[in-house]
């Protein structure tokens, strides 16, 4: 089961994050982190940017992999997720910039990017710790419903929901791109922690579905279910479908000092 832990809001769950990662980089300067882009994660790396920015941590040579990558967008393109892991990632956190990677979404390659991108994942040593976000359909990633649990990096078309969704980061909705690069579920999946955030009543059923709906891949989300080491961090808004509410927040009141998040 995954460790519930709901908190007061976004920066509260930013600043949990960002420990766990921070102590991560402490005992593994070259850890793996997955990068998730959106807005939900962005008060971890603001939180982890500052934590780092403090302690003086050494964190040159942390390596970084991206989820997914839009395709087809001119290179340098601002709302490319290169361009974004870039902008919220790398420079705030100072990491090195040939040390982090996102999937490559140029048409021109994109027929083995997959393959390459698994590869790369690879022979990293696997992700220590995945970020994931999750959409109002319940993907995670852009593996949006329907998608196996077996799958590994490869294109993808996005809903009209999503499309939707990522509309308000271009000028109109046409803008979005129809298709992604993204990791799949069975990539995900081989990440050693998942720490999955959601904020808002607007996850709140994707949320829901993920951690106590049928382990189905017509929602993505409920991957997480599949993987022994997942922490869910929440706001009440996010958290207000979950039917065990009571006891996740017992189990958190009563967690033992020593098992760290
Ligand atoms: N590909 C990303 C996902 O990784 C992200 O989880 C989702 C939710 O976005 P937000 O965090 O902005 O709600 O959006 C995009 O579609």
């Amino acid at each position: 089961m995954a460790e519930v832990v709901v908190v007061a809001d976004k920066d509260a769950a930013g600043e949990l994050a960002a420990e766990s990662i921070e102590r991560l980089i402490a005992a593994k300067p070259d850890a793996v982190l997955g990068l998730a882009t959106g807005s939900t994660p962005l008060p971890v790396y603001r939180a982890l940017a500052r934590r780092v920015a403090e302690s003086g941590l050494d964190v040159s040579h942390v390596r970084g992999y991206a989820l997914d990558e839009y395709v087809g967008l001119p290179a340098g393109h601002p709302e490319s997720y290169r361009a974004v892991i870039t902008r919220e990632v790398v420079e705030p956190l100072g990491l090195t910039p040939s040390l982090i990677h996102t999937p490559n979404g140029a048409r021109k390659t994109i027929e083995h990017a997959g393959a390459d991108y698994e590869k790369a994942i690879a022979e990293s040593g696997g992700v220590d710790v995945q970020i994931l976000g999750i959409g109002t359909d319940g993907h995670i990633g852009f593996n949006e419903p329907g998608s196996s649990f077996a799958s590994v990096t490869r294109v993808k078309t996005l809903t009209e929901q999503t499309r939707k969704d990522n509309a308000r980061f271009f000028d109109s909705e046409d803008d979005v791109p129809m298709h992604c690069i993204t990791q799949g579920l069975s990539t995900i999946l081989r990440a050693r922690h998942l720490l999955l955030l959601a904020f808002g009543e607007g996850k709140a059923e994707a949320l829901a579905g993920a951690v106590e709906g049928p382990v189905s891949a017509s929602n993505p989300g409920s991957a997480i279910q599949l993987h022994p080491h997942v922490t869910v961090l929440v706001d009440e808004a996010a958290a207000s479908r979950l039917r065990n509410i009571d006891y996740y927040r017992y189990a958190y009141d009563h967690k033992p000092a020593w098992q760290k998040l």
